[in-house]
């Protein structure tokens, strides 16, 4: 479990991180939904300890973050980072060379899920093929939580149907995976739990199984009733 325990963090004087707490668990899909400029991704970044925080904790399965963390979770950015003169090829095999983790049986059925050709070029690939092999570079690693930022940003939607259905694959299998989108439509029915936010602060966190179930409410009526 992933457990962000009360974070603070700040720019300057600005508090963009107030108190944040909540958990994400193995074997689940935590969402963490809020408008632009909300805290989202400080959040992943924080987990990731690309920034530091001022003040709480974060723990993976009991233990503070740290370098040895690396072997357990991996971050899935909203952008390849590859360079676009490589070819799909050239960045699994990159992976392969950097990460003991590497998984080639996964890799090479992620290819086929998608649909991605190994020898085209980073550059040459559409929005959504784009995405998709960026997901595949992720998703291919041998590691218990998996950190996607906005997935589903600016894709069409038959790839954006396809990116849900690995989720629900055994491609993810029974890993961590937390999440950060506004395209809720696509995965509201796959989503184990919710954390909303505002302005740097946990609004409310819930179960969507429980919240279908005993109040009768969707992702989508809550986000009306706390953002409206
Ligand atoms: N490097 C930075 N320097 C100063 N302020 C920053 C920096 N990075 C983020 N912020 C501010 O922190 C706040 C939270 O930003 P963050 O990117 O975490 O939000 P977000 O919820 O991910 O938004 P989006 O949906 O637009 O990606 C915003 O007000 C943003 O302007």
């Amino acid at each position: 479990m992933i457990e962000v325990n009360g974070i603070t963090k700040k720019y300057g004087r600005k508090k963009v991180l107030d108190g944040v707490s909540f958990t994400a668990e193995k074997g689940e899909i935590t969402c963490l939904i809020g408008i632009n400029g909300a805290g989202k991704t400080t959040i992943m970044n924080a987990i990731m300890s690309m920034t530091p925080i001022k003040g709480g904790s974060i723990l993976m399965d009991g233990d503070e973050i740290g370098k040895d963390s690396y072997e357990k979770i991996t971050f899935i950015p909203d952008a390849i980072t590859m360079l676009p003169q490589m070819s799909i090829a050239d960045a699994m095999q990159f992976m392969k060379d950097f990460y003991k983790g590497w998984n080639e049986k996964r890799a090479d059925e992620l290819l086929s899920f998608f649909r991605l050709k190994q020898e085209d070029r980073i550059s040459s690939l559409s929005k959504g093929n784009r995405a998709k092999a960026n997901l595949l570079l992720g998703l291919a690693l041998d590691v218990d939580y998996l950190l996607m930022d906005e997935p589903f940003s600016g894709i069409d939607l038959f790839s954006r149907e396809q990116i849900a259905e690995v989720f629900a694959s055994h491609l993810v299998e029974d890993r961590g995976v937390l999440i950060t989108t506004h395209e809720i439509n696509d995965i509201e029915h796959l989503i184990d739990k919710v954390v909303m936010l505002d302005d740097g602060k946990v609004l409310t966190e819930f179960r969507t199984e429980e919240m279908r179930e005993e109040e009768g409410k969707s992702v989508v009526d809550v986000m009306r009733e706390v953002y409206q």
